[in-house]
Order: C-alpha cells, then sequence, then structure tokens
C-alpha cells in the first residue's frame, strides 16, 4: 500500500531510541513489495520502504504488477519479479534500521495468487547461497514459470465442474464461506492440472503469494494461514483443515502438495541463513506466518473486533469487516475468510478498483490532481447519470466481459465530458459497493479507508456521501504491513494484539471527512444504476 506515514527521519526517537522490541511487517501486494518497521517500546515507526514491481523491475514487463494481454482471461505474474522486490526492499531497508535488532517478523500477500514448485525447492530454500539473488537460485524449483494471480477469471469452466463435483454452488460455499470462484486457487490449480498434466505432475508443491514468501524467509515449507487459505475454495471454514471433498473435485493427490493449514499465529519457524548473512538480520529471528493482503490490513486497521468496517482502494477495492460470527452472502459474490486474530471476516472484492479509475483518467490524459478537481466541477450525483465502471470481468457484480469495454449511460458513451465522465465513474463504483455490500448488515458510522486512493480526498467524499458515514483514514497508510507487523509483535514478544492496534491505528489528525450530500442525493442515481445494471 502507499505511504502516508511520517518518515523515519521526521519521527522523534526513531533512530535514538533503544530498539528493544522491533517488528518488521512485510507486504507484497498486486503493483508493490512494501516493510514497515515498528518499536513497540517507544510506539513508534522505525523504517518503512516499498519497492513498486512496474517502477523498479520493468523488465518484467508488468507495469501494473501483472503480465498485460493474457489469452482467455489469464492474469500472471512472475514469482521472481517478487523475490527481485524483496531483496531491493531488503537492501533499502537496511540503511534506516539495524536489521539485527528486529525480534519479530511476519508478512502478508495479495490473495489467491499461486506457485508451483517442484520436488527441488525444499533443498533449494534451505541451502540458498547468499552471493547469488533469491530469483537465479528458485527459477530452477518453479514447475510453472508464472503464477496466476486474483485478476485471472479464466476458470469458469473449472468452477462449474468442482460445484458439480460437490453437488452444487451452495454446497461450495457452505463449506468454504465462497461459491467456486474464478480468480480463487483451487479452480486455479484444477484448470493447470487439465492443461497442462505434465507440469502438474512435477509440482510438488503449491503455495499462496504468501505462504511462498514466508517459507523462503525460513528456509523451510511454511503452512498457508487460514485467512489467505479461505481465499482457495479448498479449505472449511468450520474445521479451517483442508476438506477431503473439495480437494478430490479439485485436483488428484492435492492434499499432498499443499503445506498445512494453521492459525496465523502460528510460527513458522526462524529467519534463514541467507538473510542473516546477506542483510544482517539475527540468527535465529522467529516469523509468524504469513497471512493474505485484506486479512492483515484489517489488523493493521484497528478493525480485527467486530465493530469497524474498512474500505481498501489498492489495485482491487475491498469492503470488509471482522465477523461475530460466520456470515456467508447469499449471492454468492462475498467471501468468508478467517481473521488472523480469531473468528472470521466478511469481505467483497471489486476488481474493477483503482485501474478502472486509471483508465478514465488516462483516456483524458488527465493527472490526479486533474482527477481529483473534475469533482469541483460537477454536481453530487452527476445529474443522476451514471455509469458502469467495468474495464475488466467483474466479480461484484458477476459480469463476464468478452471483451473489456466501458459499459455507461448513454450520456458517456461518446466520452465528451472528461469531469462528469470520472465522476460518473467514481460515483458508479461506490453505488455498486453499498448495493453489493447489503449482505453484510453493516450500517457503518465510520468507514476506514485505506490503500493507495484512500488518499484522494475526493474519492473520500463519495465514499462518505454514498455510505452517509463518516470517513477517517489512519496516520499509518500501510496497513498490510502494518497488521503483519503488529501480528508478528504479538505473537513473538507475547504482546496484547488489541492493545497493539489501539496504540498503532490510530486516525490522522483532521482525516476525517464528514458526508455532505443529504442523505436522498443519490436515490435516483442508485435507482438508475440499477436499471442499467439489469439491461447489460
Ligand atoms: N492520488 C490518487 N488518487 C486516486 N488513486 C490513486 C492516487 N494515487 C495512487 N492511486 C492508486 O493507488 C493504486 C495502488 O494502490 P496500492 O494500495 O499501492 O495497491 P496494491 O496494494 O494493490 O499494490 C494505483 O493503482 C493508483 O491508481
Ligand atoms: O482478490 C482479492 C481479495 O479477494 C484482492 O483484494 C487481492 O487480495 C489483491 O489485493 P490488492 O493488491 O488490491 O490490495
Amino acid at each position: 500500500m502507499t505511504s502516508r506515514a511520517p518518515t523515519p527521519s521526521q519521527l522523534p526517537h526513531c533512530r535514538e531510541a533503544a530498539p528493544a522490541m522491533l517488528s518488521l511487517g512485510l507486504d507484497s501486494s498486486t503493483q508493490s513489495c512494501s516493510a514497515i518497521v515498528i518499536d513497540t517500546e517507544t510506539q513508534t515507526i522505525v523504517a518503512e520502504t516499498s519497492v513498486n514491481f512496474g517502477q523498479r523491475l520493468p523488465h518484467y514487463n508488468a507495469p501494473s504488477g501483472f503480465i498485460p494481454d493474457g489469452a482467455a482471461g489469464e492474469v500472471h505474474a512472475d514469482p521472481r519479479m517478487w523475490l527481485d522486490a524483496l531483496e531491493l526492499l531488503f537492501e533499502e531497508l537496511k540503511d534506516q534500521c539495524e536489521l539485527a535488532k528486529i525480534a519479530a517478523i511476519s508478512g502478508a500477500g495479495q490473495q489467491h495468487g499461486s506457485v508451483y514448485l517442484n520436488d527441488q525447492w525444499l533443498n533449494a530454500i534451505d541451502t540458498l547461497d547468499a552471493s547469488e539473488s533469491l530469483s537465479a537460485q528458485i527459477q530452477p524449483c518453479l514447475a510453472r514459470r508464472t503464477a496466476p494471480i486474483w485478476m485471472d477469471t479464466s476458470t469458469g469452466a473449472e468452477c462449474r465442474e468442482i460445484a458439480a463435483a460437490l453437488g452444487g454452488d451452495e454446497v461450495v460455499c457452505a463449506k468454504s464461506g465462497s461459491i467456486p470462484i474464478e480468480r480463487f486457487t483451487g479452480p486455479q490449480i484444477r484448470r493447470f492440472y487439465k492443461n497442462d498434466p505434465a507440469g502438474y505432475a512435477q509440482t510438488a508443491h503449491i503455495h499462496l503469494v504468501s505462504s511462498f514468501l514466508c517459507s523462503v524467509l525460513c528456509g523451510a515449507d511454511a503452512p498457508i494461514d487460514t485467512g489467505d487459505g479461505a481465499g482457495m475454495n479448498l479449505l472449511n471454514i468450520h474445521t479451517w483443515d483442508w476438506d477431503p471433498e473439495l480437494l478430490a473435485a479439485t485436483a488428484p493427490e492435492l492434499g499432498k502438495r499443499l503445506p498445512d493449514a494453521a492459525p496465523g499465529n502460528t510460527t513458522a519457524g526462524q529467519i534463514s541463513e541467507y538473510f542473516v548473512e546477506k542483510y544482517g538480520f539475527a540468527q535465529g529471528t522467529p516469523i509468524t506466518l504469513f497471512t493474505g493482503d485484506n486479512p492483515s490490513s484489517l489488523v493493521g486497521m484497528g478493525a480485527s473486533r467486530p465493530g469497524k468496517v474498512v474500505l481498501s482502494l489498492g489495485t482491487s477495492d475491498t469492503f470488509f469487516a471482522a465477523m461475530p460470527g460466520v456470515v456467508a452472502d447469499p449471492q454468492g459474490c462475498g467471501h468468508v475468510f478467517g481473521n488472523p486474530a480469531g473468528g472470521s471476516m466478511s469481505l467483497q472484492c471489486f476488481v474493477n478498483g483503482s485501474l478502472a479509475r486509471e483508465a478514465v483518467k488516462d483516456k483524458f490524459n488527465y493527472d490526479w490532481d486533474q482527477f481529483t478537481a473534475a469533482f469541483n466541477k460537477t454536481p453530487v450525483a452527476n445529474d443522476d447519470q451514471v455509469m458502469l465502471p467495468f474495464f475488466r470481468p467483474e466479480i461484484s457484480p458477476r459480469i463476464d466481459l468478452a471483451a473489456p469495454i466501458l459499459k455507461g449511460s448513454e450520456a458517456f458513451e461518446n466520452w465528451q465530458d472528461a469531469d462528469a465522465a470520472i465522476r460518473a465513474c467514481v460515483e458508479g463504483q461506490f453505488i455498486n459497493m453499498k448495493l453489493r455490500s447489503d449482505w453484510m448488515q453493516l450500517q457503518p458510522e465510520v468507514i476506514y479507508l485505506t490503500g493507495g486512493a484512500s488518499q484522494n480526498d475526493a474519492i473520500a467524499q463519495v465514499v462518505a456521501d454514498i455510505f452517509q458515514a463518516k470517513v477517517q483514514r489512519l496516520a499509518v497508510s500501510s496497513s498490510v504491513a502494518l497488521g503483519a507487523a503488529l501480528r508478528a509483535a504479538s505473537h513473538t514478544l507475547g504482546l496484547n494484539l488489541h492493545q497493539l492496534e489501539s496504540q498503532f491505528c490510530q486516525p490522522e489528525a483532521g482525516s476525517t471527512i464528514e458526508p455532505q450530500a443529504a442523505i436522498d442525493s443519490y436515490q435516483t442515481a442508485t435507482a438508475n444504476f440499477s436499471a442499467l445494471l439489469a439491461k447489460s
């Protein structure tokens, strides 16, 4: 997530204070890999840095973190890019803070993405040579050159097959917390097994992005935590363990290819010698299981206990909250994931998030300032002209686009009015979000905003107006990495997680945005949106 937190040099005591209780949180999300180091004694941020994949590693040809123009809905990324970014990140981090003083480590990865490894994997990560790069040494272990990620929509047939084998979408949803979903790892594994049986046969281990990176850091196979594991259509959300029927419906002998599933507050291992020698971490530093970026953000937003609603505007837009019990979406669009602090969380994901906003911005060659200024030049609710802001297939609601096109009301089809189109796109996104998140039965008075687009006050104002709720941002904006640092500190240093959340997850002073529009301002626009959607 993009950083707005004070830099270490702006923070008092950050280098001088005795850093006895330092905890490192990592975040490998869609577009960047980020790190934050917190000092739990002085309650300060010691270091923070981020590596943008597209900007820093352009040779992977993934300007937004994924390889563009995949066939048949495929969206993949190169795992070597994530490894190179991790090394760049540690290079930068060691200039900001003495890594030997870090006592606890955890992390998070973009959800659902899967890495396929052959039988050389365990030996390779156990015997890494610090004079070589991670990517060069792990490349020979890749049984599949690239990793399908959460934007991949190529598995419609496999979703139907898994549902049929189990007795319907509802059965899969009751077991796994979600109906079979194209981007989820189980359907992705099934497609790989069907399309490339030889590649599947060579695959000895399958990891999520989170458990892959955790394993590399430990030099040993790490379990998949229940927060991220629930995004696979393979984990049973009642036992929080792999479900034999889901495994059998997905691919043969899948169970032996998966690591264990375990709760997030489990020690994965100790940092491997490679990172001790190359970057100066202390030998034996414990690593807590990694989780998905959204479950991690739940903690980093101070929302791991039910009561707070979080809206993350990263590459995807996600709306989520910790739940007192298991609450599943009757329409089958939403998901139940494990809450890293215990219990579960509900989440609704909108694939057309930041990249859709960027598409409208780029269409008019605007920068973010011009994009933001458009909201001052246009009326709230845009005279009730709405747009269906779907530039790529969407899950919330399900929209399969043969070719990515913008669906809009007639007023926008000719793209005459840039400012109105920008407002219509953003308003369409949040009208849609309000309609799709009703199943969680949350009527938040405050929405906690995070992710790269959360810094945009105009977008935050639209959220406040449509949800008729206050919007707040936190002082530390990298909530995924912060959540990982807090989880590691709690688990390894024995500190109370909720106390850590109240220390580190405070609203940014003056960041509250109140609703300005009248309560019924979006009534007609919402009806128009629903009508347009029904016609599409
Ligand atoms: N000023 C801004 N206004 C709106 N969106 C922004 C702004 N700055 C950055 N963004 C969006 O933030 C997105 C990246 O968010 P980030 O949380 O870093 O993503 P991820 O965690 O998925 O890698 C970019 O795709 C960009 O569109
Ligand atoms: O698919 C989902 C959640 O189900 C996405 O939210 C991914 O987890 C990617 O997250 P960002 O990189 O957009 O934060």
